[in-house]
């Protein structure tokens, strides 16, 4: 019985690591295929704004440490801005921050903050004002998100979600715009949603309805902090191939390949991408920006949206014939 069990319980780990082990491959380089088009819309990556646009400016970037949020600091910091990244994990931020810091000669500060608490958040501003004085430019990037059929979903599913991307914003958005208006300080946010805010999606409910809180909030602080010198505007993005993103929308590699089938530019974003349009909303060439909304996507939405857009796939042969029937028909 028990050499049964030792043995059913070898074969299970032997077959989860064969189940991950292109997981960990795909992961190790990030590396993604692209469609054969992709080569009109090759990306630039380098830095788009002149040097020195953030000189005297503080940044302060939520989940700072890895992914997009790594990418936006690095871009500021290049651009002369000291940043602050908070995020729950400290050994994380504190990496990322000094490899910054390192490469672009800007400290990089890290802050140990979980935005689902609004106390933390509030010391968390505490300690940033301490070491370099209130932000000019927030950008509330944080997130969680997992796709999960909703009726596997359990309450504190659906909470651990909203908690981290609604709450978390607005918190963290309440608690920094509070004491710029008691300092007359001036600043741009900027929130980073997703595509599916605007069209809410199956699998990720929790998310796509706590984006689409974040783009009316922001869309309704644009409105209505404009005279305290405040901007809001809001990037949704699509697919960009990061760990934290597709380890949990994408386990197992799948969907990866359709989902770059969809896009019209044929290829997933890059973060640098990204990067330099979060550093153009923030900076003072777009001062004239707010309560915008800026799809980030290749294409990919409109792509999904449109009822005839699959008749991409009817070959040339096809269409001919399908002319000929269309206009052989004669009446209605
Ligand atoms: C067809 C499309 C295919 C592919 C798409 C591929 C690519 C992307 C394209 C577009 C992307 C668009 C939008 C992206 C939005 C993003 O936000 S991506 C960023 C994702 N990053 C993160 O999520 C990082 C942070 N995440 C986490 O820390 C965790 O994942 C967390 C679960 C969100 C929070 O962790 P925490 O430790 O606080 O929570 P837990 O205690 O572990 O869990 C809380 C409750 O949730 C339940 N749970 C957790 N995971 C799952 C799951 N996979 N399924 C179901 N339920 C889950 C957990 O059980 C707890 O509930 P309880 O058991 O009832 O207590
Ligand atoms: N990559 C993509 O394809 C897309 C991403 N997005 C959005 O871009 C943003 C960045 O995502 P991405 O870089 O891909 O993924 P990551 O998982 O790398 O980024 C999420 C960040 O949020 C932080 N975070 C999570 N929970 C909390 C919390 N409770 N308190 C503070 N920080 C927290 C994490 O740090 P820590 O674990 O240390 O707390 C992490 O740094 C997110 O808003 C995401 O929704 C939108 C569309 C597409």
């Amino acid at each position: 019985m028990a050499a049964a069990t030792i043995r059913s319980q070898t074969e299970f780990v032997r077959a989860g690591r064969k189940l991950l082990q292109p997981w960990f491959h795909r992961f190790a380089g990030l590396q993604s295929c692209s469609a054969p088009h992709s080569q009109f819309f090759a990306p630039s990556e380098g830095i788009m704004l002149p040097a020195g646009s953030f000189n005297n400016r503080v940044a302060f970037i939520t989940g700072g440490g890895t992914g997009l949020g790594r990418a936006m600091t690095t871009v500021l910091s290049q651009l002369g801005a000291q940043c602050v990244i908070a995020s729950r994990k400290l050994d994380i931020l504190q990496q990322t921050a000094n490899e910054i810091s390192r490469q672009t000669g800007n400290k990089v500060h890290a802050i140990q903050c979980d935005v689902r608490d609004p106390q933390a958040i509030s010391h968390c501003v505490d300690q940033m004002v301490a070491l370099t004085g209130l932000p000019d430019v927030i950008i509330n990037n944080a997130a969680g998100n997992f796709i999960c059929p909703s009726e596997r979903l359990s309450p504190n599913g659906w909470k651990s979600i909203i908690d981290i991307v609604l709450n978390g914003t607005a918190f963290t958005t309440l608690e920094l715009g509070k004491r710029l208006i008691q300092n007359q300080k001036g600043a741009s946010f900027l929130a980073i949603t997703t595509i599916y805010a605007e069209s809410g999606s199956g699998f990720v409910v929790p998310s796509a309805s706590a984006k689409a809180g974040v783009d009316a909030l922001y869309k309704s602080l644009a409105a209505e902090w404009g005279r305290y010198g405040h901007r809001f505007n809001i990037i949704q993005p699509g697919p960009i191939k990061t760990k934290g993103a597709f380890s949990r929308l994408d386990p197992t590699g799948t969907f990866e390949k359709a989902m770059i089938d969809r896009i019209p530019t044929g290829r997933l974003g890059k973060p640098a991408e990204l990067a330099n349009l979060a550093a153009y909303l923030s900076s003072d060439y777009a001062s004239w920006i707010s309560g915008a909304v800026i799809r980030f996507d290749g294409g990919e939405f409109v792509s999904m949206a449109g009822e005839f857009n699959e008749l991409r796939r009817v070959t040339q042969d096809q269409w001919k014939m399908m002319e000929t029937m269309i206009r052989s028909t004669k009446g209605s």
